[in-house]
């Protein structure tokens, strides 16, 4: 059952230039599928479909190419699954990866910062996922995956990105439920804040990733082909009776990392006393 998946399908990454992306899109390359990049430079898509052609034999139409996306813009989106379906005629595949966010303390965070961020990280997947479905899949089926965060625990220091991915992990079941009849699955991969490349890691002020690799149970960093392997078998017929579902790529470091964050010594949670209790709970508070 493998061969229909690799001969001949067609996927769409976004942020398939870079880190993770690139990953997925080298692997589901040699699998044999016909790969749509897309992301906001131009320039970096270019370069990536260069450096990736060189890999694959030359054929016609080409099995790689890319259409410049910024998934927050409604219009680009669109236009990203017309050119697909010029190009290729179907879309089987949608891997939802672009995205990311700045460090700040959520007291600091801007308005704009955090419409930056929640445009991007879940209203950019929404439209997607909703124009995938428009345009192809609703009619014949697909296979999605999302691309979230470790954020079970809540993310100080990215708590816009922590929201906006717990809720693409609702949406992912969401649309797993609501499309299931249209026979599209439609799962997520979350990676820990562990997955080491160098356009990731530029984003930060700080290395980061040196900061979160003495608290990992594996004790070494992740890399965006152990990601990118998770990734392809949830798009694969292997995981055919699998949707709605979250695959944790993370070393087991959500269940061991300490949280970014220090809290400061401080009584401000101060204990409930049954006594002072009565009392200040029979006191008026306010006219209301
Ligand atoms: C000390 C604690 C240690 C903590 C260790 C924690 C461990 C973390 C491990 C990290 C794991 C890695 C996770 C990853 O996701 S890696 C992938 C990273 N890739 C990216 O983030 C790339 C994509 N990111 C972006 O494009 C941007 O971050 C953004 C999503 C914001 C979109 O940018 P866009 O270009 O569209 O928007 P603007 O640049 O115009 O910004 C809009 C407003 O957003 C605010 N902003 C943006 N950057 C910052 C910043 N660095 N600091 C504060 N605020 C920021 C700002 O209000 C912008 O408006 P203005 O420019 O007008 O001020
Ligand atoms: N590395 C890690 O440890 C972790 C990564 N992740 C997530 O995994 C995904 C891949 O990250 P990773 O490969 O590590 O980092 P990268 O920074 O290499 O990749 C982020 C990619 O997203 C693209 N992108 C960002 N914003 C948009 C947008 N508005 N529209 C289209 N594309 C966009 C970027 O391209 P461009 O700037 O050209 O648009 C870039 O190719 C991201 O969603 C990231 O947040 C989650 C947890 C941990």
């Amino acid at each position: 059952c493998l061969e229909e998946y690799r001969e001949f399908s067609v996927a769409v990454v976004t942020g398939g230039a870079t880190g993770i992306g690139h990953a997925v899109t080298q692997e589901l390359l040699y699998l044999g599928c016909n790969v749509v990049i897309a992301s906001r430079k131009e320039e970096q898509l270019k370069q990536a479909v260069t450096e990736l052609k060189g890999e694959i034999e030359e054929t016609s139409p080409p099995r790689l190419m890319h259409v410049p996306c910024n998934i927050r813009q409604e219009l680009q989106v669109k236009h990203l699954f017309e050119e697909t379906l010029k190009q290729y005629g179907k879309l089987d595949y949608l891997v939802n990866n672009g995205g990311g966010q700045f460090l700040c303390q959520a007291a600091d965070i801007s308005k704009k910062g955090w419409n930056a961020v929640i445009e991007t990280n879940l209203t950019g997947i929404f439209l997607m996922c909703q124009e995938a479905h428009k345009q192809w899949m609703g009619e014949h089926g697909g296979v999605i995956v999302n691309m979230l965060m470790d954020m079970d625990r809540g993310v100080p220091m990215m708590a816009h990105s922590g929201a906006a991915r717990a809720g693409v992990e609702n949406l992912t079941k969401s649309f797993a439920v609501e499309w299931a009849h249209h026979g599209i699955r439609v799962n997520a991969v979350a990676p820990g804040n562990s997955i080491y490349s160098e356009t990731a890691a530029k984003n930060y002020p700080i290395d980061v990733f040196e900061r979160v690799k003495p608290h990992l149970p594996a004790k070494r960093l992740g890399t965006p082909e152990e990601v990118s392997a998770a990734v392809c078998f949830l798009l694969s017929p292997a995981a055919s009776y699998i949707t709605g579902e979250t695959v944790h790529v993370d070393g087991g470091g959500r269940l061991y990392s300490p949280l970014f964050w220090t809290v400061p010594d401080h009584k401000m949670l101060q204990p409930f006393h049954s006594n002072q209790g009565v009392e200040e709970a029979t006191k008026p508070k306010s006219k209301l």
